[in-house]
């Protein structure tokens, strides 16, 4: 399917930002989402109430810790956090997406990130995008093009913004938010899917 980084809205302040480009909406940017307020209040309440796992994974021959802290969530759960329950409503309004599940990242520090990846195919349900929430201090995404000559763009993203990805994106790009050894505060960010597997969370 035919997809490019968008060259437009590097500059823009304040609107919607088009990364990528492709036909089932591609990679937009949305800033002020959420209110200064309110992504703080969110922040403070899911640092404070949510069960975070450190989790280990096995890679090649090893056991390594997954650099961040993690927790996921139905989001039919009678007991889903106040957060996590008012998010999912401002979404499915704003992007009439039946989101059923919400996985959360917790970076502590520059030290923690995620590994440069497309979200897994199997708890997508397809044409269905991804939103993703960000809380906390801004930390910086790289989106890469899978195809080369693997065109990456970067942007930072901030507290009470979204960031729309297609699931078509997710075959031709990857993104990671990479280490930093800037001084950055701890973010949180809520990973919204429509998941075919849903009755397999907690
Ligand atoms: O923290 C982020 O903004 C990215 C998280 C992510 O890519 C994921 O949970 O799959
Ligand atoms: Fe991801």
């Amino acid at each position: 399917m035919r997809s490019s980084i968008g060259q437009h809205g590097l500059f823009d302040i304040g609107g919607p930002r088009v990364l990528v480009e492709d036909v089932e909406g591609g990679i937009v940017y949305h800033p002020g989402v959420v209110s200064e307020a309110m992504a703080r209040r969110w922040f403070e309440a899911l640092r404070d109430e949510v069960p975070w796992q450190a989790q280990q994974r096995p890679m090649y021959d090893r056991i390594v810790d997954v650099p961040r802290l993690t927790a996921a969530y139905r989001l039919a759960r009678e007991d889903l956090p106040m957060p996590l329950r008012e998010a999912a409503a401002l979404l499915r309004q704003r992007t009439g997406q039946p989101f059923n599940a919400v996985g959360l990242n917790h970076y502590r520090d520059g030290r923690d990130s995620v590994a440069p990846h497309n979200d897994k195919l199997h708890i997508l349900v397809p044409h269905h995008p991804i939103a993703l929430v960000s809380l906390g201090a801004p930390r910086r995404m790289v989106i890469r093009a899978k195809r080369v000559p693997r065109t990456s763009i970067a942007i930072d993203l901030e507290p009470g913004s979204l960031l729309l990805m297609s699931y078509d994106s997710q075959l031709h790009y990857e993104h990671g938010v990479p280490k930093t050894r800037e001084p950055v505060g701890p973010r949180i960010s809520l990973a919204f899917r429509v998941r075919p597997d849903v009755d397999r969370l907690p």
